[in-house]
C-alpha cells in the first residue's frame, strides 16, 4: 500500500524551518536558543522578525546565513539543506544564495575600499567578469540612492549611506535571500527610513526575499508580515494588507494571528492567561466555528 503522506511541510516555500533546534554548550551549561522553531517564508516576501532580547532572533539569522549550523530539525533555503551542507557547499551558499547586512556598519564594510570596490569584491570572488561587475555595482548603488558615494570610502559617508552601500554588497551576487540584522538599530528616524526604503527597493524592484530582524517599530510596522519569536519558537504573526475603506480611502489593516505548530500547539499570550487565570489545565471545546479555551473551574 502506498503511504498517503501529504506534501512535505513548506514544499512551496523558499525558506523552511521545521522544528529547528540550536543548543549552545558552554562548559556544562546548555542554552536552548531555538527550541523547535517553525517558519515558512515564500519567495518575494519581506518579513520582519521581532522578539525580546535573547529570544533567538540572531541565532535564527546566523543559521539562515549559513554561518552557524542547527543542532536538530530541518532548515532549507531554496535547494539547500542547511543541515547537511559540506564546507564547500556552505561557501557557495554564502556567496550566491544569501546576502547579509549587519547592524554595525563597520562589520559590513572595509575602511580602505571605496563603495564601488566593496560591491565589486563579492563578485570578484565569484568570478564575475570585470565589465559586468562595474555595471552591476553602478546599478545597485544607483537603485538605493547612493550613486554619489561610488568613489568614497566608509569614513567619507554618513551612517545611512554606509548601510545602503552594505545592502548593495549583500545584493552583489544576486542572492535569493537578503538577511538584515537590526539594519536601523544605530540610526536616527530619518536615516532609518532611507535604509528601510533601500531594503524595500531590493525586495520590490530587485526581487530578493528579505528577512529583517528588528526592534524598530517603524520597520516592523511597515512590512506585510511580522513574525514574533518567543523563547526560541515562533509565537505570533501580524499580517498587514491594504484595503479600501467605505470612504474610498486606502487603509492598512493589521491582524494578529497565533502560530499553531504541526502538533497543534499554540502559545496563549501571557495577558490572556492572566486575564482568565488560565493555568496548567484548561478546558477545550470545539464549537461550530471556533475552539474555546476556558479556565478549569468546576461546572
Ligand atoms: N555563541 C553562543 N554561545 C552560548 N550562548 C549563546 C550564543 N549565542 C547566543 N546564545 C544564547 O542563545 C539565546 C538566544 O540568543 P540570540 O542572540 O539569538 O537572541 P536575540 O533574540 O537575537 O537577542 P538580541 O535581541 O539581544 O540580539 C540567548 O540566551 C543567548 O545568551
Amino acid at each position: 500500500m502506498p503511504r498517503s503522506a501529504g506534501p512535505e511541510f513548506g514544499s512551496d516555500a523558499l525558506i523552511v524551518c521545521d522544528n529547528l533546534v540550536r543548543i549552545y554548550q558552554t562548559g556544562s551549561v546548555e542554552v536552548q536558543a531555538l527550541q523547535g522553531l517553525d517558519l515558512l517564508v515564500d519567495a518575494g516576501e519581506m518579513v520582519a522578525i521581532v522578539g525580546a532580547s535573547g529570544s533567538g532572533k540572531s541565532t535564527l539569522l546566523s543559521l539562515l546565513a549559513g554561518i552557524d549550523a542547527p543542532t536538530a530539525g530541518r532548515a532549507r533555503v531554496g535547494d539547500w539543506d542547511l543541515m547537511s551542507m559540506t564546507r564547500r557547499q556552505r561557501v557557495h551558499y554564502r556567496r550566491h544564495t544569501v546576502g547579509i547586512v549587519r547592524q554595525q556598519t563597520a562589520r559590513n564594510l572595509v575602511p580602505y575600499l571605496t563603495a564601488e570596490q566593496m560591491v565589486d569584491l563579492p563578485m570578484t570572488l565569484a568570478g564575475v567578469p570585470r565589465r559586468e561587475r562595474r555595471t552591476r555595482a553602478g546599478e545597485l548603488l544607483e537603485a538605493v540612492g547612493v550613486a554619489h558615494c561610488l568613489g568614497r570610502r566608509p569614513a567619507q559617508m554618513s551612517g545611512g549611506e554606509q548601510m545602503r552601500v552594505a545592502i548593495c554588497v549583500g545584493m552583489a551576487n544576486r542572492p535569493q535571500v537578503l538577511l538584515a540584522d537590526e539594519p536601523t538599530g544605530e540610526l536616527d528616524t530619518g536615516t532609518s527610513a532611507e535604509v528601510f526604503g533601500a531594503l524595500r527597493t531590493a525586495n520590490e524592484q530587485l526581487g530578493v526575499t528579505v528577512v529583517i530582524v528588528t526592534h524598530d517599530p517603524d520597520v516592523s510596522g511597515q512590512v506585510a508580515r511580522t513574525v514574533a519569536i518567543r523563547a526560541g519558537r515562533t509565537s505570533s504573526e501580524v499580517l498587514r494588507r491594504s484595503t479600501t475603506g467605505a470612504d474610498g480611502e486606502h487603509e492598512v489593516v493589521a491582524e494578529e494571528y497565533a502560530i499553531m505548530d504541526r502538533a497543534g500547539r499554540v502559545q496563549v499570550p501571557k495577558d490572556y492567561r492572566e486575564a482568565l487565570a488560565l493555568t496548567r489545565r484548561v478546558r477545550l471545546a470545539l464549537e461550530t466555528d471556533q475552539v474555546a479555551i476556558r479556565p478549569d473551574v468546576p461546572a
